[in-house]
């Protein structure tokens, strides 16, 4: 029998975020024990759709866009996990977001396989309407794959509550009822789930204080530089600041402000709504280029805008004694090897960001219950979810002397692979 480790449908000289997530799981294999033999199907998503999105334009013309739903996993549950819509959008990309999503929900225990959508478009370019049609056609070419026992997608980089209510609404016409259950993220008015908007942010927030409190390092005045002012940075710097934490840096597409003694972060909000971007932020010291970003002091360094942000080169020069990893791969392994060698503590995507995921397991639960609960008991679940899968995962890190990353890796594989042997293979 012959097998192979790489899928063919990959230029092997150019494997992207799935190279990345591949090296990770070369990590632990080491770790899984008997469950080794399974561990190339981690390496092989179950199934890829790749679909043609033809919209029309306001202006009368035909336009084509490239869209993606790959199921990585499914041995513990049906999929789960964001779609994107973005420029750089690549199946290599979405196919390692779907096997992180496989990882993060067996981390925290939520009981999903993990799946990821995109579609490459700059979504800044489409007008509301053009963005409505191009969501409404993805979702009728995804839609043999979705569904609320099958597939259930949720926003990620530039989707929204307003995205989501269209692919439910788009899904409920061809089923002919209606699904709230098929996608989460969705809002209030339509069985989203209180506290969604602000979990990615908050659970963030949970596993940063485990680590500072084991580092040594006080939330009340710690510095924390941020890459990303979306759902997922925007809110991480918020609940800091409200914790007392100075945020001294935050980056977006359009620039980087700094403020030795801490941003306004609810000003930066005001502005960024109105202006578009952090740039020309007036409550700033300065403004700093791109790349000096990295260069800022810090206690905490929360990246949340994309992958592979954190290289080699960068993990050298970086002066942080935290990494709380709100986006997802936003660190090679070249720079986790650096950053283990400088003692920085990395919290790793795969637990740091699964906030998300956790809270839109709650309002998937309450779709189906048509029971929906307060935001002091979502957040309360939320919160203890967070801390012990940290705790667990802490603890292998101690007894095996491992990252933070492959010991989240060992516990979250070890329970993916554990259902994949229990279900046995049809003879
Ligand atoms: N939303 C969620 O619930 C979850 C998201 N994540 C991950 O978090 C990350 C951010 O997602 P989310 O906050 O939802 O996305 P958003 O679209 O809300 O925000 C993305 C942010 O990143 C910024 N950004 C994009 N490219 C760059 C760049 N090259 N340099 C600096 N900043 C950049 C954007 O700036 P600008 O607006 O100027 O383009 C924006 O501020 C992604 O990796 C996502 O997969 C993980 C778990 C859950
Ligand atoms: O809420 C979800 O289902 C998934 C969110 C997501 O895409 C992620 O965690 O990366």
């Amino acid at each position: 029998m012959t097998s192979h480790a790489l899928p063919s449908y990959l230029n092997p000289d150019d494997l992207g975020p799935w190279g990345q997530y591949l090296q990770q799981v070369d990590r632990v294999t080491p770790h899984l024990g008997n469950l080794a033999r399974w561990v190339e199907t981690l390496k092989r998503p179950k199934r890829i759709l790749t679909v043609d999105v033809p919209i029309e334009r306001d202006d009368g013309t035909v336009a084509h866009f490239e869209g993606y739903r790959v199921q990585h996993n499914l041995s513990r549950g049906p999929g789960k996990g964001g779609v994107r819509f973005h420029q750089d959008v690549t199946l290599s990309e979405v196919m390692a977001l779907s096997a992180w999503m496989s990882v993060k929900n067996a981390a925290v225990n939520v009981p999903y396989g993990g799946a990821k959508g995109g579609i490459r478009v700059d979504p800044s370019k489409l007008s509301k309407g053009e963005l409505q049609r191009l969501t409404r056609r993805y979702t009728s070419e995804i839609s043999m794959l979705i569904g609320p026992t099958k597939d259930i997608p949720a926003p990620d980089v530039n989707t929204n509550e307003q995205v989501m209510a269209w692919m439910m609404d788009s899904y409920a016409m061809i089923e002919g009822n209606l699904s709230t259950g098929v996608v989460t993220g969705k809002p209030i008015s339509l069985g989203g789930s209180l506290g969604r908007r602000e979990a990615t942010g908050r659970g963030v927030f949970v596993v940063g204080q485990e680590a500072a409190q084991r580092r040594g390092v006080a939330i009340a005045g710690a510095k924390i530089a941020i890459q990303g002012f979306g759902n997922v940075g925007g809110i991480a710097a918020t609940i800091f600041a409200d914790a007392g934490a100075k945020i001294v840096a935050v980056q977006d597409h359009t620039g980087t402000v700094l403020r030795e003694g801490g941003l306004d972060v609810a000003q930066l909000h005001a502005y960024v709504a109105e202006a578009g971007g952090v740039k020309g932020f007036p409550g700033a010291d300065a403004t700093l280029e791109r790349d000096a970003f990295w260069d800022v002091e810090s206690d905490i360094l929360i990246p949340a805008a994309l992958e592979r942000q954190i290289t080699a080169d960068v993990a050298q020069r970086l002066r942080t004694k935290i990494i709380l990893e709100g986006a997802n791969g936003p660190t090679t392994p070249e720079a986790d090897d650096i950053l283990g060698d400088k003692d920085v503590l990395v919290v790793p995507d795969v637990l740091a960001n699964a906030g998300g995921v956790t809270v839109s397991y709650f309002e998937w639960v309450q779709d189906f219950s048509s029971f929906f609960w307060t935001e002091d008991e979502i957040n309360a679940r939320l919160t203890r979810i967070m801390q012990n899968a940290f705790g667990a995962v802490w603890t292998v890190a101690q007894e095996k002397k491992v990252s933070l990353r492959t010991a989240t890796f060992i516990v979250a594989c070890t329970r993916i692979l554990q259902a994949r042997e229990v279900r046995g293979l049809y003879p």
